[in-house]
């Protein structure tokens, strides 16, 4: 079978240097036991050959029915364990019931990669590790500590429950076709946290207020999320600083303080 014909609309950018395949693949080995491995849009399989070589558990969801066809034929391992369907969507309980814990990685669609660290957040507790390459700026932001502007409002959600490591960069060069921008691959292992200290709804309303006016002092960004009667609060220094100057524990306290002003992330 010929290759597959490379979508734009599907982000497909296909890796066609086996090297930084394998360095990508490797990202997962460690701490991994027996856990299985969900892989989003495998394309021809590049990186899932290396899973598959070293005996992985391997699942895959891909999106691109020509994929689908190329992958059947030549990935015959992958039978049963590869779905059609688009990651964003699929309901990952049929693959993973019951809460069973897995590792995600990929070579994602650029495209959507904001979404599907948006769906990793949902399935946090099932998903222990993730790893995967993405635009270099959107891994960066991911990985960025505050103080820093590339940190943003996902940069806070995921270093709420995830260790983010920023681990290396890709050029243009290694795929067909070569996107406009580097690469960088990441990881994210999942902290011990299992309760915020504050109210997550309210959190990620008070973050993302924040950055959604990120040039504002967040006295003038937040005042109008101040609860009746908790007024005094916004004398408070925290409210000088602007967001991208505030750590996860920060943003914590100052949910607890305009939410419910208890002021420490217990
Ligand atoms: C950057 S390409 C990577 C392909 C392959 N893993 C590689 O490294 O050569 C992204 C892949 O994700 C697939 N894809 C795009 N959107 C998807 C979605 N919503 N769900 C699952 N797969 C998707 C594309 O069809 C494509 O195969």
């Amino acid at each position: 079978m010929k290759q597959v014909r490379a979508k734009k609309a599907l982000g497909q950018h296909f890796l066609i240097d086996l090297s930084i395949a394998q360095r990508i693949a490797e990202t997962v080995d460690e701490a991994l036991g027996k856990m299985p491995i969900l892989e989003i849009g495998p394309g021809m399989g590049v990186l899932t050959q290396f899973f598959l070589d070293k005996g992985h558990d391997l699942y895959a969801i891909e999106l691109d029915k020509e994929s689908i066809e190329y992958l059947m034929q030549h990935k015959p391992n992958l039978n049963g364990r590869l779905y059609s369907a688009d990651f964003l969507k699929m309901d990952l309980d049929q693959i993973f019931p019951n809460g069973q814990k897995f590792a995600l990685t990929g070579n994602y669609p650029y495209n959507i990669s904001s979404q599907i660290f948006f769906k990793l957040l949902e399935h946090r507790d099932q998903i222990p590790l993730c790893t995967g390459m993405l635009q270099k700026e959107v891994a960066q932001r991911l990985a960025s500590p505050p103080g820093n502007k590339d940190y943003g409002i996902l940069s806070v959600l995921l270093q709420a429950w995830y260790d983010v490591e920023y681990l290396f960069t890709v050029d243009e060069n290694v795929f067909n076709p070569p996107p406009k921008v580097k690469s960088g691959v990441i990881r994210l292992r999942r902290n011990d946290k299992t309760c915020l200290g504050c109210d997550e709804k309210d959190f990620k309303k008070v973050v993302k207020t924040a950055f959604n006016l990120r040039r504002k002092t967040l006295r003038n960004s937040l005042k109008g999320m101040i609860s009746p009667g908790k007024e005094e609060v916004l004398s408070n220094e925290i409210f000088n600083k602007r967001p991208e100057q505030l750590s996860v524990e920060e943003f914590v306290d100052l949910t607890n303080m305009i939410i419910t002003n208890k002021g420490t992330s217990k």
